[in-house]
């Protein structure tokens, strides 16, 4: 100790250091003569370590920070070091794939059921994201057939079609994806577990792999493997201690059905049903990821055809899923077998068309605003026409010159004197108001919407009544106007209110290229959102990308676009045809209307009173163009097809107006008379035009006031009939490839030229006018009987009155 004390009493010297030591002659006691235990021997150790450590520890301090700060920079700076542990990883179904089918399990024998993960709270939501950030590390698309088969006929065409998957995914790129070879597993062979309770686990060097599923299933009536399957499915859905869409990691899935319709004609009569039954299952399990409508082939006939379909269309799923890293957008809510009929729209009156209230009354703000800021509304028209043409020079010349010949009103006002503006600009409350209503907005002035008899054909729930009378297939049909403006107000539009109106054509004009193939884009679009609709066939579905009809009725006036005959040339030269309705207020545009596939106008009215209350045109010479219009119809009548299309309000145009509208039929001539009741769409404008459910006429008013007409024409020496009568074989239906080769023959042509097959027997009057080939599916709470026009059954609430065969091949 001693030395100890020497040594630091030493140490200042040694170190350099000058030191001040306190000297005191009795160093062990205090003053009052205590001992002083800081000048005992141990006091004094302490003392000296304490003067140590004050001489000393700013230099003690700073180094133990710099040594701190060195260590943890190396310790930062050092490579990531390797994972050591060599402890079993989880087992690949692929590498387990030949053993799995070596184990050949009984087929109503399985073991009984793992079940791993751990239920969620009920109401809590499951991740379903359909999206495009779905993907935002996988890079590897696995994807797994799955078969069964008890006569070989599955297992034959499941082996064709990997095989022909996969030549099909070598040929094609998956941008940064890998697709690794499609995988076929037996479900008679493999543990249900391992893939339908959870997605396979992959091996570790295919971490980033995600699963596709296909299934490709035979239907029997009887008892087989596919029964047990169907049950686990179900049991693992239901399951309370897992969660309800445990598959719900797949990137997708589809079915392909294989059945027999010689034996099972239709679904109701079980074709194909347990591939429809799996299908339901698996929506359920992988939370509504069909990523392509089911597929069902006949074996006796159509199978092998239905299949290469639904491959191709699979591999155009994976492309996008590729591009998109998800299945994208659809149909809000498509687990739900009944939600696309709630949608609204189409160029046939159906009920509850509404326009929300809030969108009414933003718009109705948006008028009163646009009346003080010089907006669209005729209204405006007048101030407009008094605004100073220094823009205009600015505009494109093709623009400009396009206008000069868009002058509806016969006034000599000239267009270029005003201020060329967009008719829906982005920013507008139209804008908002109609892609709310699923309209898309091609352009400024153009829309698209896919309507609601298309969705249903896609379900094979039928088509619109134009496909029992002209042989119009719905979900061949796109219903589009370059022009979302209208020259009236009609009180049963269910549109107004959110489309512009005017008189004259003052906006801005999109070239008809443009539009044409923004409309097409705009229709496929909504179309590839149906994909996983509950019900959606896949073969409609594939031919659906191949529009054959155009129905130029959606909303506004069509003809009111300058470029009308060029949009429906464009139409024309890809061989789809054009259906145009236009309003009768636009006499110099009609007349110079070159022939579309069938001609509309609409008689809203049979004489000027009724017209006025009804149609509330803005023009002022309203019914002189009418009447004009109607002269127009009679000499374009011996070129191409014209309808006149009678829409029946009761209370404001058909009582006591049976007369008239024979009178009007005489003048203009029609090839077709077709007469509908009015829908009520319930809104506050139809309100406001003092319209209610009592204006709706009910079937037998209809009825009546179909055979008054009838007997009307007759007296006139007209030799109109029924269509829908037994007596006569009409011939509706349009040859639809006559008409092109017509047309393109550049030679004039007759209506009579182009007539096709007789109307089908089903679509005479009493026989329902429903396709046999179709699933007539009713409505929540619609009553099934004809009980009023407009009351959503609108194929049999159409009347049309067109001219016997006799007078017809005259
Ligand atoms: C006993 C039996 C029952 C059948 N039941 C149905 C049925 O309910 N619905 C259907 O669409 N096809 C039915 N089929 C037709 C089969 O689904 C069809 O022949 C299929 O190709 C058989 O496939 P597989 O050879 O792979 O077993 C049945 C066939 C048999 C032999
Ligand atoms: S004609 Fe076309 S757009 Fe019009 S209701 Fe029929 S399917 Fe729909």
């Amino acid at each position: 100790m001693g030395g100890d004390k020497e040594f630091v009493a030493s140490l200042p010297k040694r170190l350099g250091l000058n030191v001040i030591w306190p000297s005191h002659n009795k160093p062990h006691q205090k003053p009052n003569g205590e001992p002083d235990m800081m000048k005992s021997p141990e006091g004094s150790l302490l003392r000296e370590w304490l003067a140590l450590w004050h001489h000393f520890r700013a230099f003690i301090l700073i180094s133990t920070f710099l040594v701190l700060v060195i260590v943890r920079t190396v310790v930062r700076l050092r490579p990531a070091r390797q994972k050591l542990s060599d402890s079993p990883r989880s087992v690949s179904p692929a590498s387990k794939d030949s053993a799995s089918s070596n184990r050949k399990a009984a087929s109503g024998n399985l073991p009984p059921k793992r079940v791993t993960g751990v239920r969620p709270i009920r109401g809590a939501a499951v991740a379903r994201n359909h999206g495009t950030n779905e993907s935002t590390a996988p890079s590897k698309i696995q994807i797994l057939v799955f078969f069964s088969s008890l006569t070989g006929n599955t297992e034959k065409s499941a082996t064709e079609f990997t095989r022909d998957l996969r030549a099909s995914l070598r040929s094609i790129t998956l941008g940064s994806w890998e697709s690794l070879e499609p995988q076929l597993h037996d479900l008679s062979y493999i543990d249900y577990d391992d893939y339908f309770v959870t997605p396979p686990k992959s091996a570790e060097s295919h971490s980033d792999t995600k699963y596709f599923y296909l299934l490709l299933l035979p239907t029997y009536n009887i008892d087989t493997v596919l029964n047990t399957f169907t049950a686990h499915l179900q049991e693992t859905h239901n399951d309370f201690r897992i969660d309800t869409a445990p598959l719900s990691s797949l990137l997708g899935y589809s079915v392909f059905g294989f059945g027999d319709r010689g034996g099972w004609p239709s679904e109701q009569e079980g074709f194909c049903s347990q591939a429809l039954e799996v299908d339901k299952w698996m929506a359920k399990l992988t939370g509504k990821k069909r990523a392509f409508p089911v597929g069902m082939g006949d074996v006796s006939s159509d199978a092998s055809e239905r299949l290469n379909e639904w491959r191709s269309g699979i591999v155009d799923v994976l492309r996008e899923v590729a591009t998109n890293g998800g299945l994208g957008e659809g149909v809000a809510g498509s687990g739900d077998a009944l939600e696309s009929d709630e949608d609204v729209g189409s160029c046939e009156p159906i009920d509850s068309q509404t326009v929300p209230d809030d969108i009414e009354t933003r718009e109705k703000k948006r008028r009163r605003v646009g009346r003080t800021a010089g907006v669209d509304d005729v209204e405006d028209l007048g101030r407009l026409l008094q605004k100073s043409s220094d823009k205009v020079a600015d505009e494109p010349s093709y623009q400009n010159a396009d206008l000069m010949a868009v002058d509806f009103t016969g006034h000599g006002k000239n267009p270029q004197s005003e201020q060329l503006k967009e008719m829906v600009p982005k920013s507008s409350p139209t804008y908002t108001a109609l892609t709310k209503q699923g309209y898309t907005i091609v352009g400024s002035h153009s829309g698209v919407k896919i309507c609601r008899w298309t969705k249903s054909a896609l379900r094979g729930r039928g088509s619109c009544y134009k496909f029992s009378f002209y042989g119009i297939k719905s979900h061949l049909c796109m219903e589009t106007t370059p022009s979302l403006s209208c020259s009236n107000k009609c009180v049963f539009c269910w549109r107004h209110g959110t489309n512009p109106v005017g008189t004259t054509w003052r906006w801005k004009v999109d070239p008809p290229e443009k539009i044409f193939e923004g409309v097409k884009d705009g229709h496929y679009k909504k179309i590839k959102m149906m994909r996983g609709v509950p019900g959606i066939r896949a073969d409609r579905f594939a031919e659906a990308f191949r529009i054959r009809h155009c129905a130029l009725s959606l909303v506004g006036e069509p003809i009111f676009y300058p470029h009308i005959n060029e949009f429906t040339a464009l139409l024309h030269k890809e061989h789809i045809s054009s259906f145009l309705v236009c309003n009768a207020q636009h006499p110099d545009q009609l007349a110079a209307l070159k022939p579309v596939t069938q001609l509309y106008v609409s008689i809203d009215a049979s004489n000027r009173e009724s017209l006025r209350r009804i149609d509330r045109p803005l023009h002022r010479d309203f019914w002189e163009r009418f009447q004009r219009c109607l002269d127009i119809l009679r000499e374009k009548r011996f070129r191409q097809r014209t309808v006149f299309r009678l829409t029946l309000v009761k209370g404001f145009n058909v009582e006591d107006e049976v007369e008239g509208y024979a009178g009007l039929v005489e003048k203009g001539l029609p090839c077709f008379v077709e007469v509908k009741g009015v829908t009520y769409c319930g809104t506050s404008s139809s309100a406001g035009a003092g319209l209610t459910m009592q204006n709706v006429p009910f079937y037998e008013e209809m009825s009546e006031f179909v055979v008054a007409l009838d007997r009307a024409l007759k007296k006139r020496g007209l030799s109109y009939g029924i269509a829908a009568e037994h007596s006569h074989r009409w011939h509706t239906i349009i040859d639809y490839s006559k008409f092109f080769e017509l047309l393109e023959s550049g030679k004039e042509f007759t209506p009579e030229d182009y007539i096709g097959q007789p109307t089908p027997e089903w679509a005479n009057w009493g026989n329902g006018g429903f396709d046999p080939a179709d699933t007539r599916v009713y409505r929540k709470g619609k009553n099934k009987g004809n009980t009023a026009f407009g009351e959503g059954i609108t194929m049999e609430s159409d009347v049309p009155i067109c001219r016997s065969e006799d007078e017809g091949q005259r």
